[in-house]
């Protein structure tokens, strides 16, 4: 099971250079984090991934299959799950009812949708909220939803862009748990800002820097890349620097 992106290429308009330029990655199934400063187009790689933006030119493929076409893109959306960096409140729709409707548009039917809806929400806290409206909810609340969102039908890949951003710490637990349980189970591919634990979330970590890959690898390899002096908890925020830095 493999996320393989061949010579993608992806502008937003026709004026700007590329953000991604014949990009080409390989992500193995697993944990695997997206580090990458503002800008550097971890975005728009997993809004490619997720078939909500076709390349310019090049291909993404999930374990083989490609969301080209329209039928085989309602395929590939069917096993990939994706939370967007923005998550918006369906007006009308509780919570729950918004859960299991992300899960009908992907496919399931009503009454499955709707039952594994209640699991999702489980999964992240959010059982107490489910007969609230979602357009009610926190920003860290909507998040949530939509985390469980991308859960409900059960997807193979599943790509999560800042999970935890504008989550509390309680909720950052509930997230580290999450995705330890999901371990084995699903391949994940998480985009964040947030450098700490990754030796116990993650497989592989992924750096990007102005739509280029500057690390790949295990998490001690990337561990490895940390300034000596650098204390226990900084080496991988200490390595991601090193990674970066660019010159003045
Ligand atoms: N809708 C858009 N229209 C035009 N340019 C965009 C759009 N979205 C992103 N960009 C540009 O594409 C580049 C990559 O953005 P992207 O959002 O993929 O980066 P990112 O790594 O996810 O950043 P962040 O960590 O800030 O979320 C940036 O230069 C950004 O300005």
């Amino acid at each position: 099971m493999t996320l393989v992106f061949d010579r993608c290429t992806y502008s937003y308009t026709r004026k700007a250079p590329p953000v991604l330029d014949r990009f080409g990655a390989e992500l193995a199934a697993g944990c695997t984090v997206l580090l990458g400063p503002n800008g550097a187009g971890k975005s728009t790689l997993l809004g490619i991934a997720s078939s909500y933006r076709s390349p310019d030119a090049g291909s993404v493929t999930w374990n083989g299959r490609s969301p080209t076409g329209r039928r085989s893109r309602a395929s590939y959306r069917r096993v990939v799950g994706w939370l967007p960096q923005d998550v918006t409140p369906i007006p009308g729709l509780t919570v729950r009812e918004q859960a299991a409707y992300v899960g009908w548009l992907k496919g399931m039917n009503r009454s499955d949708a709707w039952r594994k809806s209640r699991g999702a929400l489980a999964r992240v806290d959010l059982s107490s909220l489910a007969q609230r409206k979602s357009h009610q909810l926190s920003g860290g609340q909507l998040r949530r939803l939509g985390i469980a969102g991308a859960l409900v039908h059960g997807a193979e890949l599943l790509l999560l862009d800042e999970p935890t951003a504008g989550l509390d710490p309680s909720q950052r637990q509930v997230f580290r748990d999450l995705l330890h349980s999901l371990r084995g189970q699903v391949a994940v591919v998480v985009s964040t800002h947030q450098t700490e634990d990754l030796d116990e979330l993650y497989d592989e970590v992924v750096v990007l820097d102005s739509g280029q890959v500057r690390y790949q690898g295990n998490v001690p390899g990337f561990l490895w890349h940390a300034d000596p002096q650098a204390v226990a908890g900084r080496r991988a925020e200490s390595a991601y620097l090193s990674m970066i830095r660019r010159e003045v």
